[in-house]
């Protein structure tokens, strides 16, 4: 349980940057969207009633006008540009500079159509620091979808990487979608991970791959699109090719790799 009693003062002062009504990652946007569902605009830890997949997986209600409802979480290292990522992906706009890690856990909805079915995403913003890890294994349980991120330009982000997948395989689902993303593509001298290692790893443990930069936008539409076709799939698992695999290794497998780019 999240106790604020416990935080030393520097987690405090973060702690207030997001427990206000506005989330970290939206600190540099306009106070209010016409299109946000305030139901569930913001939750910060606690968060009393996170949705359930048994009420709302697969349900279309009438008012939001969605087929499809899929709970996605961000996960990876702090700095690899979780926050960046989903602002860039709901806004349309990169949070340059002022960089302030995240604390706890926010979520922010989008609804978005693929192949004329309409997938309402509710994607989570996690911490990346340590100290709040335990924090977000309780929210793996209910996640149908894990965007994991490194940073290509910090090379312990990647070899984190494994460590992130035991830890999935460890608190979430065995039929969670599992995409790995190398952000910050853009950063070209400074890149420290080739995309070929992305891709390598990305074939071991038999999940999808992208390079993104949420400074440009490159791929960051392309990555949740494909989040969303496989939750499709997994709700109307009518050809099981297109089912997402787990997060382990598997040797017969390996010659074979879900999208990569
Ligand atoms: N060049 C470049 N910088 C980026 C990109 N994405 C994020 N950044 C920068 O990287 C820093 C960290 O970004 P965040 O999105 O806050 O990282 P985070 O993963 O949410 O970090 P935590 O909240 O600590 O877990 C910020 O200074 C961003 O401006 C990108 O695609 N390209």
């Amino acid at each position: 349980m999240w106790n604020p009693h416990s935080l030393d003062n520097r987690q405090m002062e973060k702690r207030v940057v997001v427990g206000r009504v506005r989330p970290t990652w939206a600190r540099n946007l306009p106070e209010a969207r016409e299109d946000d569902d305030k139901s569930e605009e913001l939750g910060v830890m606690p968060h009393s009633d996170p949705p359930s997949p048994t009420e709302t997986w697969n349900q279309g209600k009438q008012d939001e006008k969605y087929d499809v409802f899929g709970k996605v979480m961000l996960l990876g290292d702090s700095g690899v540009g979780k926050t960046c990522m989903l602002v860039r992906f709901r806004d349309g706009t990169f949070l340059a500079g002022n960089y302030i890690s995240t604390v706890g856990i926010d979520f922010r909805n989008k609804v978005v159509t693929v192949d004329g079915i309409k997938v309402k995403l509710q994607i989570w913003d996690t911490a990346g620091q340590e100290r709040f890890r335990s924090v977000t294994h309780a929210y793996y349980r209910d996640a149908h979808a894990l965007l994991l991120l490194y940073d290509v330009t910090n090379k312990i982000s990647f070899d984190n990487i494994r460590a992130w997948l035991g830890e999935i395989r460890e608190y979430a689902q065995d039929d969670v979608v599992i995409m790995l993303l190398g952000n910050k593509s853009d950063s070209g001298l400074e890149r420290a991970v080739r995309r070929e290692e992305g891709q390598r790893l990305a074939r071991e443990y038999q999940v999808a791959f992208m390079e993104t930069s949420a400074k440009t936008g490159l791929n960051v539409e392309d990555a949740f699109a494909h989040v969303a076709r496989a939750l499709v799939a997994k709700a109307n698992p009518v050809d099981p090719s297109r089912l997402v695999v787990r997060a382990q290794p598997s040797q017969e497998q390996r010659s074979s790799c879900p999208p990569c780019s």
